[in-house]
């Protein structure tokens, strides 16, 4: 792959890059695989970056990402509209269209979207809608307005992925299960793993999908979870350990109601910056039978996203 661009626009203070040439992952992922969180930045120069933003990426292209795609040996995508994109859409939707029906994506929208602007973007294959709770990425949207905009796209049959920091989950409960849809959790409700697995925090966050069966988790991003790695660069092959516990006990316990995305090209990342090669090795660590890795990776996104094929 080549080196990411920036186009006019001038990149965060720090911002890290997305890895390129990343290793050929060891782990065959099974056939139709869907990598279900992954972003598209841009590129600037076509698709701007909103006035809103809170970072400015260095571009990541639909080509690039498909080019990902087919050398990590995923069959499919689910673009998930990022926040340095506010609410427009473009650059995602323009993605979807150039896929060959093989993404599917998730928007940003606000209560002033038209019923026809929701059909077109079903059309395109826009499945859900994100309520982005991070406060360093997002300005704070009513929770009227979020029903509002919940009910409304239900009627699509479109879910709500969430994304939320683990301390904000108490203060957030009531208003995630009034929800009248599918709701799914980005990156496990971002779990503190230097807490135990069994304390107080990720119980809360256990509770919350065992009493809602409506409410799906993202195992996904250990490199923005993981405290103590080791990273997943040059060949690591047991990479972020202190976030296997948390990930596995969700896959083990909702096997149904799990999936599994990249999150390329990884916005803020500050540490370093992962081999997404290596990210598909961890897959076998969390999602340990053969089964497992089929609901994961195969299954559960294809029941979410393309209903009509199962
Ligand atoms: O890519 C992710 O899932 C996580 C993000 C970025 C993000 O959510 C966005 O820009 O929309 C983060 O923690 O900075």
């Amino acid at each position: 792959m080549s080196k990411p661009t920036t186009g006019d626009f001038t990149k965060t203070s720090g911002w890290m890059d997305w890895y390129t040439g990343p290793a050929k992952p060891r782990f065959t992922v099974p056939a139709g695989a869907v990598d279900a969180h992954c972003h598209v930045f841009g590129p600037g120069a076509e698709f701007p970056f909103a006035p809103e933003r809170k970072y400015t990426p260095c571009d990541a292209s639909k080509a690039e990402l498909y080019a990902l795609r087919d050398h990590l040996g995923f069959a499919r995508n689910v673009v998930v509209q990022a926040t340095c994109h506010g609410a427009d859409n473009r650059a995602m939707v323009d993605a979807l269209v150039h896929s060959q029906g093989r993404a599917r994506g998730v928007a940003t929208v606000k209560r002033s979207v038209s019923d026809a602007e929701i059909q077109a973007m079903h059309d395109a294959g826009v499945r859900g809608v994100r309520f982005n709770f991070v406060k360093r990425l997002v300005d704070f949207t009513p929770k009227d307005e979020l029903l509002e905009i919940a009910s409304r796209i239900a009627k699509w049959n479109w879910h709500v992925v969430i994304y939320f920091e683990a301390v904000d989950l108490p203060e957030l409960w009531d208003f995630f299960t009034a929800l009248p849809t599918t709701v799914v959790v980005d990156h496990m409700g971002r779990p503190d793993v230097n807490k135990p697995v069994d304390g107080p925090e990720f119980e809360l966050f256990v509770k919350f999908m065992r009493e809602h069966t409506n409410v799906w988790s993202k195992v996904s991003c250990p490199e923005r979870l993981s405290v103590t790695g080791p990273k997943a660069l040059n060949g690591e092959q047991n990479a972020y350990t202190d976030v296997i516990p948390f990930a596995k006990r969700i896959v083990d316990e909702f096997p149904d109601r799990v999936l599994w995305g990249t999150d390329w090209p990884h916005p803020n990342l500050k540490d370093h910056m992962p081999d997404d090669g290596l990210l598909v090795d961890f897959i076998p660590h969390i999602a340990t039978t053969a089964e497992l890795q089929q609901k994961l990776l195969v299954t559960n996104p294809m029941r979410l996203y393309w209903p009509e094929e199962v």
